[in-house]
């Protein structure tokens, strides 16, 4: 069945297009926005696409306007998709009450409990609708996808490649929530979304996941060592044990003085686009 996207605004960027969009999600039952950077190159032939989770408090702006990954992107001729970081204006009581939980803190998990599970369903939203919206509205090859993501988003973006390696080709992240199980952040998204048997929460746990997922492909994760979250919530050493114990190929980068900002993220942009395009990319 086809589905509508209402185009918000559009700006000319690197000679490609940037457009906010927004649609009636099905999996979220809500309103849905994503941001989308259509290369040059996509005007003339069917391109690979990357996607872009955001982090804590995000919409789909902050990538968009601060990561400086269009100049990139028209560069290698990648379409980027940077989507809303959960639903929005749902009604669910206290939604907007935290900013680390609710509105903005989706974790991208498909929650199981009541209220959110109404709305709550981004892991299915960004493995699924979005690809399938996407594939339907532009010049994309369905068959070259990758993501990335910071901090939450960088949990999620592992999390989406991990389950998924046959339609997530290739994946990196700033700064992830690494570890989520064994963090203050993940614990409390995981018990009101997921509830609190901990079985469950190890389908959205990269360190987890990573043992057995047999991804095969090269991880890219670059940490700034000033970064305020990262003793107590990003935990990125136990993903590294994770993966050295099953030989899964991991790049971890420490960037000394670098903190959790987009100067940071901005910093490391060219190196993650390089790393998708190389998967990604004829
Ligand atoms: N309000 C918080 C800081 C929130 C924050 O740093 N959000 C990050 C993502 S954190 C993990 O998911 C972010 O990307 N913010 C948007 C931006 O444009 O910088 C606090 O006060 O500590």
């Amino acid at each position: 069945m086809s589905a509508s996207i209402n185009l918000i605004s559009e700006y000319r960027c690197f000679k490609g297009t940037v457009g906010f969009c927004s649609h009636q999600s099905a999996t979220c039952n809500s309103e849905m926005k994503f941001a989308v950077y259509q290369p040059p190159q996509a005007k003339l032939q069917p391109v690979p696409v990357l996607y872009f989770l955001s982090g804590l408090t995000c919409t789909e702006e902050n990538f968009t306007t601060k990561a400086g990954a269009q100049r990139f992107a028209a560069e290698y001729g990648l379409m980027l998709v940077a989507p809303d970081t959960s639903p929005r204006n749902t009604g669910i009581a206290g939604e907007n009450d935290d900013w680390d939980f609710g509105s903005g803190a989706s974790f991208y998990v498909d929650a199981t409990e009541e209220p959110w599970n109404q709305h709550y369903q981004m892991y299915s939203y960004i493995v699924q609708e979005l690809p399938a919206l996407i594939a339907e509205h532009f010049p994309v090859k369905s068959d070259k996808q990758g993501i990335f993501g910071h901090s939450m988003g960088g949990h999620g973006a592992l999390v989406c490649a991990l389950r998924n390696s046959e339609i997530f080709k290739s994946v990196s992240a700033l700064a992830p929530i690494a570890a989520p199980m064994r963090c203050p952040w993940g614990q409390k998204a995981f018990t009101n979304y997921l509830g609190t048997n901990e079985n469950t929460w190890r389908n959205y746990d990269a360190s987890e996941l990573v043992k057995a997922a047999k991804y095969n492909r090269p991880i890219l994760i670059d940490q700034g060592s000033a970064d305020k979250f990262l003793a107590e919530q990003l935990l990125p050493e136990i993903f590294e044990q994770a993966c050295k114990d099953v030989n899964q190929p991991l790049t971890l980068r420490f960037h000394e003085g670098y903190d959790h900002s987009y100067y940071f993220i901005s910093t490391f942009m060219e190196d993650h686009i390089r790393h998708h395009a190389a998967a990604l990319c004829d």
